[in-house]
């Protein structure tokens, strides 16, 4: 690895050997590959996604709109992305599967640090899911400061307030004249959208895949996945189409 761009390659930047020598697969089935390219995929872009809302949050709070909305918009189109992954995955079929699920263990979606981060980012901030993370370690630690940090709602809240809008059904009912918190909420409400869009694919994946089975993480797996639809980040923005 050099230091200096006139020799840098293309995999220097990339860190390519490190990349491409983190999938591991425990068994010797073919599937396996295709099961953790999906999921180390699918950390990148949440890593991505946290990047992009921590600046969210950060120029929200400055009244910086603009480049705010920017950093929403990617976040929904990287949604989009990972709603459209669970089609590659639907190729595993439930007996390929089968084949080498004993090698997972108890280890389980549940355990993505970064995906109840993100939640907790947005503002969805269970505590209960702490549980799943062992004291002491940097999951714990990240989820623990995002629990206590300002929100993306937080921010969209304090805008509204700064801004003097009485409430978010005011903003809606008069969206030119509150054109900047409207732009802003309607970016909520898109990725509100596209997180259960994810949602609903993982659940339907997921029965195709292992049907009612228990959950390796210990959860009675469908059922569960299915309770989570009902979540929403932003619920006051669902709650008030009601009164329009
Ligand atoms: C064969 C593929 C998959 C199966 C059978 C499956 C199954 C499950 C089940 C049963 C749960 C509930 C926890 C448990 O008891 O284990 C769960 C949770 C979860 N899975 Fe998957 N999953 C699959 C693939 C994926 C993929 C590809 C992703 C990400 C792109 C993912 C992300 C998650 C997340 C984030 C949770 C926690 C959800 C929450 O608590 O709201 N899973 N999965
Ligand atoms: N909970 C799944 C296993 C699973 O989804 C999983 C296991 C290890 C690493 C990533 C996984 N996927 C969820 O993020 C199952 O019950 O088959």
């Amino acid at each position: 690895m050099t230091a200096h761009p006139a020799g840098m390659t293309y995999a220097d930047y990339l860190h390519l050997p490190t990349l491409l020598s983190a999938q591991q697969p425990l068994s010797d089935r073919h599937d396996e590959l295709l099961f953790i390219v999906i999921h180390q995929a699918k950390e990148l872009w949440l890593k991505q996604m946290l990047h992009e809302v921590d600046l969210a949050i950060r120029l929200i709070g400055e009244g910086d709109y603009a480049p705010a909305y920017k950093a929403l918009a990617r976040i929904s189109r990287i949604q989009s992305v990972m709603t459209l992954s669970w089609d590659v995955l639907a190729t595993l079929t439930p007996v390929d599967y089968a084949d080498f699920r004993g090698a997972l263990g108890t280890s389980s979606g549940f355990q993505s640090a970064q995906f109840r981060e993100l939640e907790y980012r947005f503002g969805l901030k269970d505590p209960k899911y702490l549980d799943y993370h062992e004291g002491g370690s940097e999951g714990h630690r990240r989820l623990t400061a995002a629990l206590e940090a300002p929100s993306l709602w937080d921010a969209a809240e304090g805008a509204r307030e700064r801004l003097g809008a009485d409430s978010w059904l005011a903003v809606y009912r008069d969206s030119s004249r509150w054109f900047e918190l409207y732009q802003l909420a309607e970016k909520l409400v898109d990725i509100d959208d596209a997180l259960a869009g994810w949602r609903h694919k993982h659940l339907l994946t997921v029965e195709r895949i292992i049907g009612n089975k228990t959950g390796t993480g210990g959860s009675a797996g469908a059922r569960y996945l299915a309770s989570t639809l009902e979540k929403r980040a932003f619920p006051e923005l669902w709650a008030l189409r009601t009164h329009l």
